[in-house]
């Protein structure tokens, strides 16, 4: 499978080429196929703010590539450059506070950074961990992509409906995508009858992100309002919700785009299976359960505008963009380490356990 995986590949959203850093504007899809150059960190730390390059996996790669280009600056500047690019892992690190892909990423990238020897060329040994870090995240998209499938075949035969939120796709990833991923290689098994994708509100990463995607590739996708996910469970036989993940906690909890508690409570009630797919760069053991997730809260103007023009009546907005569905909610965790059913906390470090198996 992993060959015709492959070939199906086609959108990327993350481009570092001859030390330049490029990412497609995702605010602009679909309608503009926008493509932005970055030099350095304070830049990239903006794009992922502002929402040029999102999703946890994207994120995270984004963040690694924003350190090499800190570095070139500072090595280009002398004196202290060790010093000096603290300042840069700051501003990436304080861009967004939920997907821990982003905290993973500047953390492997600063492991790497301390085992320097003297005669290691900085930029190109940082340069080269950024580049793993994109890779990695490429294998493990093609690895949940099967394991994800083998866990749908357990249960179902023919083509089913499936329901997902927000994009998790090739826009996400440096890959195919985590829960999309699995989507694209269900598809291309015969396993897909339709794909319900959530608009997502207020960012829209279904209506124009995920919905693209899909359709590009010629899988079949229907758009729904993010308040219709209990009635389409109610009434079009949807066998598997499968979403991604932005923090996964020690005990199986997991924060991802806000809407994905109320799809796992409906799931339960309508006997629906909910499947989570992410890498283990979105696992946080430190973190005890998902209460201890910071949850972004954005600006209410997302909410309150449309197209930045004013629709809301003159009121305040709450507008969290992450929620944590707790564990006994959700039936499998599929990760590059293998699948967890159930998830509680003995068998979440057990999977951290495990060795990639890619
Ligand atoms: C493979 S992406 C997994 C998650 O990052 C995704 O589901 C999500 O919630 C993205 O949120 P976003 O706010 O668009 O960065």
């Amino acid at each position: 499978m992993r060959e015709r995986l492959l070939a199906a590949e086609r959108v990327t959203a993350i481009d570092w080429r001859k030390g330049t850093l490029r990412l497609l504007d995702q605010r602009r899809l679909p309608l503009e196929e926008t493509w932005l150059s970055y030099d350095s960190a304070a830049e990239v730390a903006d794009a992922i703010r502002e929402m040029v390059v999102r999703g946890a996996p994207a994120i995270g790669i984004s963040a690694a590539y924003g350190v090499v280009l800190g570095l070139r600056a500072r090595l280009d500047i002398g004196g202290d450059w060790r010093a000096a690019l603290e300042e840069d892992f700051r501003v990436l690190a304080e861009s967004r506070p939920t997907a821990v892909n982003l905290f993973w990423a500047l953390n492997r990238m600063r492991e790497r950074l301390d085992r320097l020897k003297p005669t290691d060329d900085p930029l190109q040994v940082l340069e080269a961990e950024a580049i793993a870090i994109h890779e990695s995240d490429r294998e493990a998209n093609l690895t949940m992509a099967q394991l994800g499938v083998e866990l749908i075949r357990k249960q179902h035969s023919g083509p089913q409906k499936i329901l997902t939120h927000c994009n998790t796709g090739a826009l996400a990833t440096g890959g195919f995508g985590t829960a999309l991923g699995v989507i694209r290689a269900a598809h291309l098994e015969g396993l897909v009858e339709r794909i319900y994708a959530d608009e997502t509100r207020p960012w829209l990463q279904g209506a124009r992100l995920t919905a693209w995607e899909l359709a590009n590739e010629g899988v079949p996708v229907t758009l729904n309002a993010d308040a219709a996910a209990a009635h389409l469970m109610k009434t079009e036989s949807i066998t598997w919700v499968i979403v991604g993940a932005d923090r996964i906690t020690a005990n199986g909890d997991v924060a991802n785009k806000i809407g994905t508690y109320q799809l796992a409570v409906n799931a339960m009630h309508h006997g629906v299976r909910f499947m989570v797919v992410a890498p283990s760069s979105t696992i946080d053991m430190s973190l005890e359960s998902g209460d201890d997730i910071p949850i972004e809260e954005r600006d209410g103007r997302e909410l309150l505008e449309i197209g930045g023009k004013r629709v809301a009546a003159e009121v305040e907005a709450f507008n969290p963009v992450f929620d944590v569905t707790p564990a006994d909610l959700i039936d499998a965790i599929v990760t590059e380490r293998g699948v967890v059913e159930r998830p509680d906390a003995a068998r979440m470090a057990e999977l951290m356990s495990r060795k990639r198996l890619h």
